[in-house]
């Protein structure tokens, strides 16, 4: 701890003065020792000789090196919410004989299986159960879930569905599933239900802001079904401790979750490293906050208004800072919080009484210049409450919009509300059949909602499936898949260190969503990443996908070749009778040259393009068009994806078409035309046709379709 403590009064290195609970001080000095000349650069010789003796010399005797990059996985944190007083619809489990072993083996710290196999037949239990599984099967009931209060299969399993056991100390769930049966799950960490909000914070998200206030970009995401506490954990309650008034009284405040105590942490430091440490440094902090429904990202402090004029712009705009706001202080921390909180789709679901209805996004951005060496560092950390996970049927957000299309039906028919109000399953009746649009139209909304959330959520889960899948050569990651996971695309392959906060509810019902919620968590803790400080993600984000483009544009230009297709097409106004009848039955003969081979490229390449052009916030058509990815009639070094900016339908007619194209016919191709001044002047008409169809053939095959 004393050491860390140099290295930010010496180095102005941060350091929250907090470890998780597998790493020791030393590890944590040893990290951030490494960046120890983060606000000095100090130029090193490369001298390779130098460097293999330095392999031999302990690390406090090495010269100081500017450290950029660090490998890491992303840590993955689970919160569980406090049972509710509700009634649990428990579902009693059956385990497979080896699952019911391994759950003794645990419970009762046993090494062998035989030995909790004599346990096993000592209780009795599974085998009571089995045997009363098969007398039900016999008589023809269902055997497995049944779900039925029978006591004795009750005593003998003792086993429902939902969270088992948790283990903090070893960061274990034990998870029995209804369709999977047990499930053992590892984390970073596990916070079971009475963990303050204190220690939430700082076993899932203070490292990461130590990190950002030394540099480093970050994100911290909340996952988990609805009403599991992902915003209780990234906000806190609903209260004026976190939204409003920052004087209340320090009870209240120790409800606040991960943001306003993030902002509060860098602020502190930032506090403390002007007026009590010697370093001659500016810095500014601004945050940003961002509803992302559906394909729409809106503005929370800026009235909800759209971010970008165009559909690609959105998260360009949130990226390059424009809808950020400058804080000095906590008090603006709480009035962002506050609008913010204001412009939010809320609403109450079946299972939350104030449901997010969209993904938020809040950003908080640090610039940092060292005035007396130059050195500067941007550095962003993205903070994530993501909508809940839900299933329809159960937040009942479905409900009444059946109804409402009925209504309609029978208001444009003349029969306005004569019936009785129907009552749906779960639903409510509707009172006054007059408030029933407006009714109709909340209820798909909330629908609607749901859809878009579901929506996000799949695109995350396919980008973490395929930051995973090492196997695949493409390594393409479909972030363009939603504006979600566009703008968290930084945060999850980028150069950020991430933290993911698995939020969940314990009660049996929920145990299939908890397991699937549990099951995103261990993907994420899977993918492995390199974080770089400083630097700009979206640049490097580009510039991968722009190395990927080049590799595939000269697998392109191996694979390809031109093969002559033959296409048979008829005549049907050639008269009958006539010489074109007779001999070819009015059938044409059209030969072309076409690409092929290398069509799994051009797709590939295509999608990338796609890529940049959603991350660069411009429209396909410029990256393809512009002059670095080669238009189709630029003759450029690069392949324009099988199209071009230069052909539409009404530019295809060069197929047909043996009139001279002046501008189809490149330079190099002039040139050999003696006397060439254009098409009017040109030497004889014969020579001059042949070199049009030359040149519309080359137009046509660079732009990848036949000619
Ligand atoms: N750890 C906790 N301790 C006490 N109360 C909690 C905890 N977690 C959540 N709650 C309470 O549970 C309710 C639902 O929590 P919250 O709104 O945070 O859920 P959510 O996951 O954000 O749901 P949604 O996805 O629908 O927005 C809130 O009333 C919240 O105060």
């Amino acid at each position: 701890m004393h050491y860390l403590n140099l290295l930010h009064v010496e180095h102005g290195l941060y350091s929250s003065n907090v470890k998780r609970a597998e790493e020791r001080y030393k590890d944590v000095f040893l990290n951030l020792y490494k960046r120890r000349d983060l606000w000095f650069q100090v130029k090193v010789v490369e001298d390779p000789e130098e460097e293999e003796r330095k392999k031999e010399l302990p690390l406090w005797r090495l010269a100081p090196k500017p450290a950029t990059t660090e490998n890491f996985n992303i840590q993955v944190s689970v919160r569980m919410k406090p049972k509710t007083n509700d009634v649990d619809e428990e579902k009693v489990v059956t385990l497979p004989l080896h699952q019911r072993i391994q759950l003794i083996k645990m419970s009762k710290k046993l090494k062998s299986n035989a030995a909790a196999l004599r346990v096993l037949k000592k209780e009795g239990a599974w085998f009571a159960a089995r045997k009363w599984d098969e007398k039900k099967a016999e008589s023809g009931e269902n055997k497995e879930n049944s779900g039925e209060n029978n006591n004795s299969k009750r005593e003998a399993e003792n086993l429902v569905g939902g969270i088992h056991s948790v283990d903090a100390f070893s960061s274990k769930v034990m998870m029995v599933d209804p369709t999977k049966g047990l499930r053992e799950f590892e984390f970073d960490s596990v916070l079971p239900d009475k963990t303050s909000q204190a220690t939430t914070y700082e076993s899932s998200a203070r490292p990461l802001v130590a990190d950002f206030i030394n540099g480093f970009n970050g994100t911290i995401l909340v996952y988990g079904q609805t009403g599991s506490g992902k915003t209780f954990t990234m906000f806190g309650p609903d209260d004026d401790a976190v939204f409003g008034d920052h004087t209340k009284p320090a009870t209240s405040r120790q409800m606040r979750g991960i943001i306003p105590r993030a902002c509060a942490e860098v602020l502190d430091a930032l506090e403390f490293r002007s007026t009590k440490l010697n370093f001659n440094m500016t810095s500014s902090l601004s945050v940003s906050y961002v509803e992302i429904y559906g394909n729409q990202v809106n503005d929370l402090l800026n009235g909800g208004a759209p971010c970008g004029h165009s559909k690609v712009a959105a998260q360009r705009f949130v990226l390059d800072g424009a809808a950020e706001n400058p804080i000095t202080c906590l008090a603006d921390v709480q009035r962002i919080l506050r609008i913010g909180e204001e412009g939010k789709r809320k609403a109450a679901t079946a299972m939350n009484d104030r449901s997010s209805r969209a993904h938020c996004l809040f950003m908080i951005s640090l610039d940092q210049k060292n005035l007396d060496t130059g050195v500067s560092c941007k550095s962003r950390l993205f903070l994530a409450d993501l909508g809940g996970s839900e299933q329809v049927k159960k937040s009942k957000v479905n409900v009444g919009t059946s109804k409402h299309i009925e209504k309609l039906k029978q208001q444009t028919m003349g029969n306005n509300g004569n019936d009785q109000p129907q009552v749906e399953e779960g639903g409510e009746p509707a009172s006054n059949p007059n408030t029933e649009f407006s009714t109709g139209f909340k209820f798909s909304d909330r629908l609607r909602e749901a859809v878009y959330i579901n929506t996000g959520l799949l695109a995350l889960k396919q980008c973490v499936k395929a930051l995973n899948d090492t196997e695949s050569k493409s390594q393409y990651v479909p972030y363009g898949d939603s504006k979600l996971t566009l703008l968290l695309s930084s945060g999850l392959g980028g150069d950020s260190k991430t933290s993911v906060v698995v939020c969940t509810a314990q009660e049996g019902k929920h145990s299939s969503e908890t397991t699937a919620a549990l099951l995103f968590g261990q993907a994420c803790r899977k993918i492995t990443k390199t974080a770089a400080s400083g630097a700009n993600m979206l640049a490097e984000l580009i510039e991968k996908i722009d190395r990927e483009i080049v590799t595939i544009e000269k697998l392109i230009k191996q694979k390809e070749r031109w093969e002559v297709k033959e296409e048979k097409r008829k005549d049907d106004r050639v008269e009958e009778g006539t010489v074109e009848a007779l001999g070819f039955g009015g059938v044409e003969v059209k030969k072309s040259t076409v690409l092929v081979g290398a069509e799994q490229e051009r797709k590939r390449l295509m999608e990338l393009l796609m890529e940049r052009a959603q991350l660069t916030g411009t429209t396909l058509e410029s990256e393809i068009g512009g002059s670095q990815y080669g238009g189709a009639v630029g003759f450029g070094t690069r392949f324009g994806a099988g199209f071009g900016k230069s052909v539409n339908s009404d530019e295809e007619v060069y197929r047909f078409k043996d009139a001279v194209d002046e501008e189809a016919i490149p330079d190099v191709l002039k040139g050999k035309v003696s006397g060439w001044k254009g098409a009017e002047a040109a030497p004889s008409k014969k020579k001059l046709e042949k070199f049009a169809k030359k040149a519309n053939r080359r137009k046509m095959a660079y732009a990848g379709i036949s000619a």
